[in-house]
């Protein structure tokens, strides 16, 4: 954070307490009558340019936010005070100071800091009045026999130059002048976030007037002979906590006024002040639900989530919103950058046999292709095209931890593989499929991102067929964990298996997989209604089934997980179910 500190203001009528001088800031502050702590969009007051702003329709449908109509000024009481003393008193006034949410109550003041190597020359040879003009004349060259301190010297040349060259010389400063850059436009609502976020300035402070201390003077500091001139040394401002904030030093605390009395009284080089400071919060200091209860029309309800699918942030916006879709994902997109690059809201349903989502992306770049990192892998998944859901990350990682290392696993709905790539860390093989051609491509490239492919076989079919062809292969070691995600249908899958071991060489002591079918159940009691489901699926009634809740995906309506053994009678049924 950076608080550029603008002072000071010449004050007006003075104040007077116990030796010191103070006076009342001149402004045209409106109270509020929020009371509540902290800054808020309500509190503080707006600039006469921001008066003249309004929401526009253009804000409203298409999302082009005006950032200055969020800048909000609030009136500030600090303590003015050396630079050396600042962390001491930082914790000797605890609880004293300002404790807003992301801005600092220490602030720097512009112009505040002065060069050791200075401060040394000044007390060294600042012995009279006269003392100023001799270091003068020594940073412009011109003291007699003393040359160029290299600190001074340092900084003559930083007013001879700047970043673009020459300041003085402009044809010598072209040849040092770098590329030339778009220029920026005026007004902060113009610059990127990313430039703004750089330079730290979501908070601009300034300091609207000074009570208590000419600050002409620089008595404190030098001595009393020095009285009335321009410099003061370096001082930071302590952050008086929002309460004090139109206080004179008669009303503020026992512990503060206890300090401005000692350092005054006690320091020879004090420059501790009262001072009023305006703190001026910008759009980007405000939080993602603050800007939309400012803009939404009052009654409707601000949007709080979305889900994260690497850098595209998935809203599931209301009918209510969506006049207001481009809005809110404005600001999403504003709020959440660098991490969110691509805003998208879900216009449909999952219905397609792909299980793809129908999205329209709102605000951001339009590539829906990302990088999503899930328990320490890596998967590439483009929206568009295949299936993912990162809120089914903890029910992978939960199956995924009862697989043993001499397991074979086949994934009969793979996706790009998020289950099937990270049993492959944990087991001795894994059969990975999908239906989708797209899925398929990613799921592979995926396993070369994860380094493990050599453990993964990829297969693009109906899963009907693939677990035919897993099952009753002769060739293949014996699958031990069969994965089948697809909820909606994946029950309806498992008639494949009836009678699939009954050609098997030594049958009978053949090995049997452990099956784990996810479904979804709106029943009263959703672990009943599922088993009744797995037991019909697989005509056969004595199955036993551990059931796990995975989520609830809707109101009442339940994701859930059945893990059981193949029973013998499916495995080895001389009936079967043919591919249809
Ligand atoms: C709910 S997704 C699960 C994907 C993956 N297991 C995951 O956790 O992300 C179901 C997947 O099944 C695939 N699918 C749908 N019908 C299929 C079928 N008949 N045979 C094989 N795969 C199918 C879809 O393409 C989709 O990728």
């Amino acid at each position: 954070m950076a608080l550029k500190l603008l002072f000071p203001f010449p004050p007006s009528k003075p104040l007077r307490h116990k030796g010191f001088s103070f006076s009342t800031v001149a402004s045209t502050l409106t109270l509020n009558s929020d009371f509540s702590y902290g800054p808020s969009l309500s509190k503080g007051h707006k600039t006469p340019f921001q008066a003249q702003l309004s929401l526009t329709e253009e804000t409203l449908t298409l999302g082009k936010i005006d950032e200055r109509m969020f800048t909000r000024v609030f009136d500030v009481a600090a303590l003015r005070v050396p630079a050396e003393d600042c962390f001491p008193l930082e914790n000797r006034l605890r609880g004293h100071l300002l404790n807003w949410p992301r801005v600092k109550n220490i602030a720097r003041v512009s112009g505040d800091e002065m060069d050791d190597s200075i401060r040394r020359i000044m007390r060294e040879n600042i012995k009279d009045a006269d003392g100023l003009d001799i270091i003068n004349r020594r940073i412009d060259g011109k003291a007699e026999g003393g040359g160029f301190d290299p600190v001074l010297y340092r900084d003559k040349l930083a007013k001879s130059f700047n970043c673009r060259g020459f300041v003085q010389f402009r044809n010598l400063a072209k040849m040092s002048r770098p590329k030339k850059s778009k220029k920026r436009e005026n007004g902060l609502h113009s610059q990127s976030f990313r430039e703004r976020k750089a330079r730290n300035s979501y908070d601009i402070m300034e300091v609207s007037g000074c009570v208590g201390v000419d600050d002409e003077d620089m008595s404190g500091l030098l001595g009393e002979e020095f009285k009335g001139r321009r410099w003061r040394g370096s001082s930071r401002l302590l952050l008086l906590d929002e309460r004090y904030a139109y206080k004179v030093v008669d009303e503020l605390p026992p512990a503060i006024q206890a300090v401005l009395r000692e350092y005054n009284e006690q320091s020879k080089r004090s420059i501790f002040d009262l001072v009023q400071c305006k703190l001026t919060l910008h759009y980007d200091y405000w939080q993602m639900n603050e800007i939309l209860e400012a803009l939404l029309p009052k009654g409707i309800i601000v949007p709080a989530a979305f889900e994260m699918v690497g850098h595209i942030a998935h809203l599931n916006l209301r009918d209510e919103h969506l006049p207001f879709r481009k809005l809110i994902a404005k600001v999403v997109l504003d709020k959440n950058q660098p991490k969110i690059q691509t805003v998208v809201n879900k216009i449909d349903s999952i219905q397609n046999d792909y299980r793809t989502m129908q999205l329209e992306v709102l605000a951001g770049n339009h590539s829906l292709v990302t990088t999503v990192i899930e328990n320490g892998l890596r998967f590439q998944v483009d929206l568009a095209t295949v299936y993912w859901n990162s809120r089914l990350s903890t029910e992978r990682q939960r199956l995924v931890s009862s697989f043993a290392s001499d397991d074979i696993v086949c994934d009969v709905f793979s996706g790009v593989g998020p289950i099937a790539i990270a049993a492959a860390r944990v087991v001795k093989r894994v059969y990975a499929n999908d239906l989708n051609p797209s899925a398929v491509d990613y799921l592979k490239g995926n396993t070369i991102l994860n380094k493990l492919e050599r453990k993964v076989e990829v297969c693009n079919m109906d899963g009907r067929r693939f677990i035919n062809a897993m099952l009753s292969s002769r060739r293949l070691e014996p699958i031990t964990q069969v994965v089948m995600n697809l909820p909606k249908d994946a029950v309806e899958y498992l008639d494949a298996f009836r009678g699939l071991f009954r050609n098997k060489p030594n049958s009978k002591d053949y090995p049997l997989p452990r099956i784990h079918v996810y479904g979804f159940s709106k029943a009263q009691d959703p672990e009943f209604d599922f088993h009744q489901k797995i037991r019909i699926a697989l005509s056969e009634v004595g199955v036993e089934v551990e059931m796990h809740r995975v989520r609830l995906v809707a109101p009442g309506k339940w994701m859930l997980c059945g893990s059981f053994v193949l029973p013998k009678s499916v495995a080895f049924s001389e009936s079967s179910v043919g591919l249809y």
